[in-house]
């Protein structure tokens, strides 16, 4: 039998919050025809933070392998040293066999010379897997957390940004941010320890030459500075170019059927394109900075080197340095320059990876709009009625627009209600509160009286089902799927769980039955088929409370029928919300609700 529980003219009295006054009415928000895609540039751009703060930032994730960090860095030193003592011997071999033509001193020393390469060869080998192993096992956590801290976040705040951007996100810039806090760290390192030997090592072969190689440094740091700071701007702009990038891809690839359908393809391949020539742009903006650098750099080098041969042909004259002294030096200058090298790419990766940084960051520092309760309550374990009292709800992103008011209803353990409007009057918003994924502006909603506020949203889901309207599937086999809310289901209970969707006979008629995989969201099923494999995830979760968002949307009257019986099975005994336009599933319920139709100039709500 349908009775309806109550009907309420637009902006009725009694009750709700005042929202009469013309002035004070909630606005419908109506979109503007837009012909663009998007209006919001390529991506928004994140708040600047200083390297200090980066690295303080991420340091969490670095932490469990901190001992690891000196242990990678003395393991490359190592090996650095390794060279710088090979260069010795290599002065030894000129000024002890060479100049002297003493061909027996040869021996030991070419001995001496090949085994320290093979034990410098293997510290640095170490001292690289070391590192290697230091940054993917960041690399790891960081994704893992920044994955679990969007899964912290209800669907709608996760859905206003575009995912490609997100992916790129989590992907690349993770990458990026690596190099600096972690990798990064162990060059610096070691670039300063080997900096250290080969100028200690200098100074002890000849101070003047030293100090003449040397003379160039000051210059250097200015460079570093300047060039450091262009590279950080411009990569701001490539990492944001390269986030658009990713979610043009990822929004033409999953609307291909659109593109296809409308004969756009070739405007999809002209997005992409246009992305993809931004980020060229910026890529290239960025590399040419980052390549000038070490072209300074050379010509740095350069005159640092002449400087030192001068210098060195003068002391070789009044014989304060040997042959050997002065080729040993032009070698340790090598050396030098190699950290500085170090240094000073490093300097162009900060700002790179800076860059990045601040993307991962604002990722994280999105929070949940649904504050968790300071004593949860637990979710109940038996029969549950729902309450919805005066809800009043609307979206952060329309603030002043009320989309539910005055949205009131009790469900009995058991019942079934079904809820009706014309199409836009709010029932998903309805649904999403019911399953908090919002929270609701006014009112609230309860199970056996307990406010959903004051309970975790993971208990809450605990109590309540929602099948939303798509079907919703992930590419994996049948069985999966419908196990996805219970995977410690066993074969035997996903399989009544099936018999009772109706769903078991299509799939034991699939080539490999429930283990078929169905493709990126069902794509290989029917509409219908695809539904009664949600139905049957539902049927396994076994909750008390369902919420059913037009269960019936988009299939035609055979397929409608087709999935009543299991839905009807499924209702039995549970305290049922459906939210529907079909007056054939509504016949089936024990109540109709019509909502509320908050929207200015329109008639009360009749179902349509
Ligand atoms: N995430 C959102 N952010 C802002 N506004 C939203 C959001 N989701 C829905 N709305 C707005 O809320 C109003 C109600 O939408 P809702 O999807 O709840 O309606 P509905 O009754 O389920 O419609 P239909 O029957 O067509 O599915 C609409 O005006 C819609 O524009």
């Amino acid at each position: 039998m349908v009775d309806v529980i109550r009907v309420r003219p637009a902006g009725g009295t009694g009750g709700g919050p005042d929202v009469t006054e013309p002035a004070d009415r909630p606005r419908r928000r109506h979109a503007a025809p837009r012909h663009t895609y998007a209006d919001d540039g390529p991506v928004a751009v994140s708040p600047a933070e200083s390297p200090s703060a980066v690295f303080r930032r991420f340091w969490p994730w670095v932490r469990p392998d901190r001992y690891w960090l000196p242990v990678a860095a003395l393991l490359m030193v190592a090996g650095a040293a390794g060279e710088v003592v090979s260069i010795w011997l290599f002065k030894e071999l000129i000024d002890q066999v060479l100049v002297p033509r003493r061909f027996a001193a040869f021996w030991p020393l070419a001995g001496a010379m090949v085994g320290l390469a093979a034990a410098a060869g293997v510290a640095a080998f170490a001292g690289d897997y070391t590192t290697a192993r230091v940054a993917e096992r960041f690399i790891l956590r960081l994704r893992t957390a920044i994955t679990a801290h969007l899964h912290t976040l209800p669907p709608d705040t996760l859905h206003t940004r575009r995912h490609g951007d997100v992916v790129a996100r989590i992907t690349s810039d993770v990458q990026r941010v690596e190099q600096l806090v972690a990798s990064g760290v162990i060059q610096f390192v070691t670039a300063v320890i080997s900096m250290v030997f080969s100028v200690a090592a200098a100074f002890y072969l000849s101070w003047p030459l030293a100090l003449a190689a040397l003379a160039t440094a000051p210059v250097f740091a200015v460079a570093a500075r300047r060039f450091g700071g262009r590279v950080q701007e411009l990569s701001r702009q490539a990492r944001r170019r390269n986030g658009a990038l990713t979610a043009v891809l990822e929004e033409s690839l999953a609307l291909s059927g659109l593109s296809h359908a409308y004969n756009q393809q070739h405007r999809e391949v002209a997005r992409v394109d246009e992305e993809g020539r931004s980020l060229m742009r910026a890529e290239l903006a960025t590399a040419r900075v980052g390549f000038l650098y070490p072209a300074v750099l050379d010509v740095l080098e350069v005159v640092g080197g002449l400087a030192v041969v001068g210098l060195g042909a003068f002391e070789l004259s009044r014989g304060a340095l040997t042959l050997g002294g002065l080729l040993a030096f032009a070698a340790f200058l090598t050396q030098l320059f190699g950290p500085v090298r170090t240094l000073s790419g490093l300097v162009t990766m900060v700002g790179a990876a800076g860059a990045a940084a601040e993307r991962v960051l604002e990722l994280l520092r999105v929070r949940s709009p649904l504050p968790a309760p300071a004593r949860p309550v637990p979710p109940p374990s038996g029969p549950a009625t729902l309450t919805c009292e005066r809800l009043r709800a609307g979206y952060p992103s329309h603030p002043g627009t009320v989309v539910l008011d005055d949205v009131g209803f009790t469900v009995a353990p058991g019942q079934v209600l079904a809820v009706m409007g014309p199409s836009g009057v709010g029932k998903s918003t309805l649904a999403k509160l019911l399953v908090r994924f919002m929270d609701p502006l006014g009112g609230a909603v309860r199970l056996n009286g307990v406010d959903l506020r004051d309970m975790e949203v993971t208990a809450v889901r605990q109590a309540v089902t929602l099948l939303p309207q798509q079907a919703q599937l992930f590419h994996a086999s049948i069985g999966h799927n419908i196990a996805y809310g219970r995977p410690d289901a066993s074969p035997a209970e996903i399989t009544r769980a099936a018999r009772d969707a109706d769903a078991h006979a299509f799939i034991t008629a699939l080539p490999d039955g429930y283990d078929t995989v169905v493709g990126e969201n069902g794509f290989q099923l029917s509409g219908g088929q695809a539904r009664r494999v949600a139905i049957a995830r539902a049927f396994l979760r076994g909750t008390q409370v369902l919420v059913l968002d037009e269960p019936t949307a988009g299939l035609d009257d055979r397929a409608a029928a087709n999935v009543l019986g299991p839905l009807q099975r499924l209702m039995a005994g549970r305290t049922t919300v459906l939210i529907t336009h079909d007056h054939a599933l509504a016949r089936h319920a024990d109540a109709v609700y019509l909502l509320p139709d908050t929207r200015a100039g329109t008639s009360p709500g009749h179902p349509d």
